[in-house]
């Protein structure tokens, strides 16, 4: 292993990372709060603002994949459509069975340009989340309770209020409902048999009503929906602890470009399309697991510096008043207060690497 790798997996090299997000997103959310007077004023500009806001501290996550990991994801995709990304609203449907997936997704987000304004239909717990449940709050994200008589009146809502969205957008939906596990399939096969719909080896049976209403209420205002399917080379479970400790992995996307006038309005058709597209996806999977590829050509589109520079930035404003700090500290002469700070970082390390 060499030097630089080994000073990825140290804890202070996390602490610092940790540090650096957690402070810079709080003062990203208060940034964010001083934007509600705008709101009433001029809505757009506060939008614009919140998206570069947002981008401040999601694009740091994608920094420490795609700059502190080395990880790249392979782009399969039609050479036409790739013309398209980026310049068009998009809902993405994606598979959910790896920890990382959502940051591969942000990874593609920023080389598109739209990180700052991604949306994800997503569970209410997630917006109780400390910096970035609070972001997602300015965002406009979609959350849900997954309970559909309490959670309809306000996700039509919400969906509406984005027909007028100032920035490119692309729009996350999980239809699965939740990551994949052997026994959450198991039961979900068990569903499938019982609607007497083809059984799925890769994938739980999706959930349609989300999928249907965010067709509905975005025609108009998304062109198409990107079918994306996701997967790892040489079976590796790729984790958030992994891309901190500087771990590179090997990820491979298929997109598929499908134009939204194209899927069905009615609900039991539309739901059977999502059906249908699943099977196919269910496919790739397979063929992916034999072959280790999808189909299509292959690009890997070019990694910006926008996301490192932001991460240095802050990085570098953050640590000035932590080191003037620690100079206070060793300068105060109290080797009792030394000690215990001293202490308190072994302990950390310690817990940290066990
Ligand atoms: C080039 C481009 C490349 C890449 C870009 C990729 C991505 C980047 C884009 C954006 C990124 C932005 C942000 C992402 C960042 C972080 C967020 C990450 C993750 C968040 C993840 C989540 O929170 S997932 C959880 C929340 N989401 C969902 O639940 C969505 C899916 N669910 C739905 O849509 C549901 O329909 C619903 C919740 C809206 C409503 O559910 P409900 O159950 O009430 O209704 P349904 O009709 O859907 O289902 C009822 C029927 O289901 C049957 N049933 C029962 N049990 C099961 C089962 N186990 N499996 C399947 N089906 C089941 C039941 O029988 C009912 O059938 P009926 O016939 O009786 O209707
Ligand atoms: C530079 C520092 C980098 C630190 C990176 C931290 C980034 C944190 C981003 C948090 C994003 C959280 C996304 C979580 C995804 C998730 O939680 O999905 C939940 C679904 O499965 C459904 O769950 P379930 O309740 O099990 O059905």
């Amino acid at each position: 292993m060499g030097l630089v790798q080994w000073l990825k997996g140290q804890f202070l090299c996390h602490l610092v990372i940790c540090y650096g997000f957690f402070v810079s997103g709080l003062l990203i959310n208060l940034l964010q709060i001083c934007t509600l007077p705008l709101w009433p004023i001029n809505k757009q500009l506060a939008r614009r603002i919140n998206c570069k806001l947002g981008y401040s501290l999601t694009s740091q996550s994608v920094a420490l994949l795609e700059w502190w990991s080395g990880t790249e994801v392979t782009l399969y995709t039609d050479p036409e459509n790739y013309q398209l990304y980026g310049k068009e609203n998009a809902i993405v449907v994606l598979n959910h069975n790896f920890e990382i997936d959502f940051l591969c997704g942000w990874t593609f987000c920023e080389r598109f340009g739209v990180l700052g304004a991604s949306k994800c239909l997503a569970k209410k717990e997630l917006s109780y989340l400390p910096v970035i449940g609070w972001m997602w709050y300015f965002l406009e994200m979609v959350f849900i309770k997954r309970k559909w008589e309490e959670d309809k009146s306000n996700f039509v809502q919400s969906l509406q209020n984005l027909r007028d969205y100032p920035e490119n957008f692309w729009f996350l939906l999980h239809c699965e409902g939740t990551r994949f596990t052997e026994e959450k399939h198991r039961v979900s096969m068990e569903v499938a048999e019982k609607k007497s719909l083809p059984k799925l080896k890769h994938h739980l049976l999706p959930r349609t009503k989300g999928f249907w209403v965010a067709v509905q209420n975005l025609r108009g205002t998304v062109a198409a929906v990107y079918c994306c399917t996701l997967n790892f080379r040489n079976n590796e479970t790729p984790t958030l602890w992994g891309v901190l400790n500087g771990e590179k992995y090997h990820p491979d996307l298929y997109v598929r470009r499908i134009p939204l006038e194209s899927i069905p309005e009615d609900e039991a058709e539309c739901s059977a399309w999502l059906h249908k597209l699943y099977q196919e996806k269910d496919k790739f999977q397979e063929d992916y697991s034999q072959t280790g590829c999808f189909p299509g050509p292959k690009v890997t589109p070019p990694r910006r510096p926008w996301a490192l520079i932001n991460w240095l930035g802050w990085t570098c404003l953050l640590l000035y008043p932590l080191c003037l700090l620690l100079v206070q500290l060793v300068n105060s002469g109290s080797i009792l207060t030394i000690m215990a700070t001293v202490a308190f970082c072994a302990a950390g390390g310690c817990y940290w690497n066990i």
